[in-house]
């Protein structure tokens, strides 16, 4: 897995491949993108999923405008239409409208050959410098886990959510290079279960031990002194709180509760340092997500749902925050962290 990319582009056929992460654990299966909306409805859907991932999707989604529209009269329009689109798909992760704005300020006032050309070279250096930020901020957080323990985690924050390497994830095969018995608990992360369905995936082929829990199984073993700490990933990280997913705040309170260190590993892409928790929307996503599994109704038609994709855990709840920069200690400072 480590090996793997999650999305990357086709030179041959100037398209963008990502691996559909909605068919997973049962089914690995490369799509190839050869149009804007078609990747904006992979962002919807989760088939490219992940806060850095979603900064390479909209780097590349930029590349993949620019390279499709022809015509130089229409270019401009196109260019800034399709952007709008890519960055209206999901809004809480900050690294999807970073990935977007970056490429189009690599075009700004060039003819459109060049603006192509570009495109591309920005979007392809953002996906490079994701890979490089995993492995530094992998490297920089390994010293924090124990040489032999259990780690907690959270939804999908490996090689699937990134480039390629992952942040949390990142940081547990950083340990276990530098020789670390770590092993991990995975939540399933409801209603999706990228816990489950990637988290497990990934660590199981990289024969890193892991076990997969319910969410609410989390707090059990922390009270059990089964779990030595939690590492998760961020989707935003303002100068107030961690976004991430739903859930997440939940296990902060609970490993602050019974003492258990709980780290963030998060790249530079990820910082929104300007911003408050309450600047910030957090997706809302489809009842059907919540109302029913596998084909199944699990939620009367005639009840509501309440269905957040993320959740903001104070920074008071955060024991450290690991970035390829560093590794950052309370009381925060973010002001290098751009
Ligand atoms: C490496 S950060 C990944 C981050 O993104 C996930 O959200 P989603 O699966 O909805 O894209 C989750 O919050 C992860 O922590």
């Amino acid at each position: 897995m480590t090996e793997d990319k999650t999305i990357w582009w086709n030179d041959e056929n100037s398209s963008v491949m990502l691996i559909d992460q909605t068919l997973l654990p049962t089914e690995y299966k490369v799509i190839e993108i050869t149009e804007v909306s078609r990747l904006a409805d992979a962002i919807r859907r989760l088939e490219v999923r992940g806060a850095p991932a979603l900064g390479v999707a909209g780097a590349f989604g930029v590349a993949l405008s620019a390279a499709r529209c022809v015509s130089d009269v229409e270019f401009d329009e196109t260019i800034a239409s399709d952007a709008a689109l890519l960055k209206s798909t999901r809004p809480t992760a900050v690294n999807l409208a970073w990935g977007v704005d970056k490429v189009l300020r690599s075009m700004e006032n060039l003819p459109p050959e060049m603006a192509r050309v570009m495109a591309l070279f920005a979007a392809k250096t953002i996906a490079e410098n994701d890979t490089k930020a995993c492995m530094l901020l992998g490297h920089n957080g390994a010293s924090l886990l124990p040489q032999i323990g259990t780690v907690l985690t959270h939804c999908n924050a490996g090689a699937l959510a990134c480039s390629s390497w992952g942040t949390a994830l990142g940081v547990i095969r950083s340990a276990k290079k530098m020789g670390k018995k770590i092993s991990v608990v995975s939540c399933e992360t409801r209603p999706l279960l990228q816990g489950s369905r990637l988290t497990a995936w990934e660590l199981a082929r990289d024969e890193i031990p892991v076990t997969t829990i319910v969410d609410s199984e989390a707090a059990f073993l922390m009270r059990q002194g089964k779990i030595d700490a939690v590492i998760v990933g961020a989707d935003r990280i303002t100068k107030d709180a961690v976004f991430n997913k739903i859930g997440t705040y939940m296990h902060a309170v609970c490993a602050k509760y019974h003492d258990i260190p709980f780290y963030v590993a998060a790249p530079v892409s990820t910082f929104d340092a300007a911003a408050s928790e309450s600047d910030i929307t957090i997706e809302q996503r489809d009842r059907t997500e919540v109302s029913g599994l596998f084909g199944r109704t699990t939620v009367p038609e005639n009840v509501p749902v309440i269905n957040y994709a993320f959740d903001a855990t104070p920074l008071d709840l955060v024991t450290a925050i690991i970035t390829e920069k560093g590794v950052l200690y309370p009381p925060y400072d973010f002001q290098d962290m751009k």
